[in-house]
């Protein structure tokens, strides 16, 4: 297992009360994500804040754009010192390559890129009526073969692909899996969920949590505990 594999979701209207949050939990135990909600109402001075309270933040905006546009946004992350950034496989290889060698020049301090294939709260049925006529495991490798030859980092996919991509693509390329349901908590909109444990056995390298964590009446008790249960 990796050194600190729990990523908190931090999806928040109200940065007081995220700042209230993060304040309980540890930077040992755990890294942020900041998401589109949080970074478009409060933008990069939010990373700051959570940077000089010691945490790692994972800008997850999602870019897809057109290539050179997507360079540019990865750069603005790296310049920003975020430990890990996203794109969508699906906004294609040339896309994906540019987004990569934008980050060449910051060597060891480029954030780590990573591709989101099929999202979490996609169903098979749910990719039919988007045009994709492959069930949500063969679109997510396929996708995750795609972010591969670009060289990416990563991807990010659900734990109940991660055997096979893990199998398929080697340590060294990262998953990232949100959709993670520690025993008894509410599933809410996610449809591909697994438990803590279950996910770094099938390969997970990173687990992206957030209501499960932050909606808890004690959100560093219910962190502690995730932690116990995948030691
Ligand atoms: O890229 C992501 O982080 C992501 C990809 C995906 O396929 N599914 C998914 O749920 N996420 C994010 O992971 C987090 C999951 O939060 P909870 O469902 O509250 O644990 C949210 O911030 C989502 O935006």
């Amino acid at each position: 297992m990796l050194e600190n594999p729990i990523v908190v979701a931090l999806d928040f209207d109200n940065k007081f009360k995220a700042l209230q949050l993060v304040d309980k939990l540890d930077p040992c135990l755990c890294r942020l994500k900041i998401g589109k909600e949080m970074f478009t109402l409060f933008g990069p001075d939010l990373v700051k804040e959570l940077q000089n309270r010691g945490f790692d933040v994972f800008l997850d905006l999602k870019f897809h754009d057109i290539p050179n546009t997507v360079a540019k946004a990865v750069t603005a992350a790296a310049e920003l010192g975020v430990w890990m950034v996203n794109v969508h496989a699906s906004g294609g290889l040339a896309m994906m390559e540019a987004a990569r060698k934008a980050l060449l020049p910051y060597g060891e301090n480029a954030p780590l890129l990573i591709a989101v294939t099929v999202l979490t709260s996609m169903s098979s049925e749910e990719l039919q009526l988007v045009g994709v006529h492959a069930s949500a495991a063969e679109q997510v490798t396929r996708l995750a073969q795609l972010s591969f030859d670009a060289g990416l980092n990563g991807v990010v996919c659900s734990a109940q692909e991660a055997h096979t991509l893990k199998h398929r693509f080697g340590e060294d390329f990262k998953l990232v899996t949100p959709g993670i349901r520690p025993q008894g908590s509410d599933v809410g909109d996610q449809k591909r969920i697994m438990t803590p444990k279950s996910a770094l056995d099938a390969g997970a390298d990173y687990l992206v949590i957030g209501r499960p964590i932050t909606q808890a009446a004690e959100p560093l008790a219910a962190l502690e505990a995730i932690y116990q249960s995948i030691r």
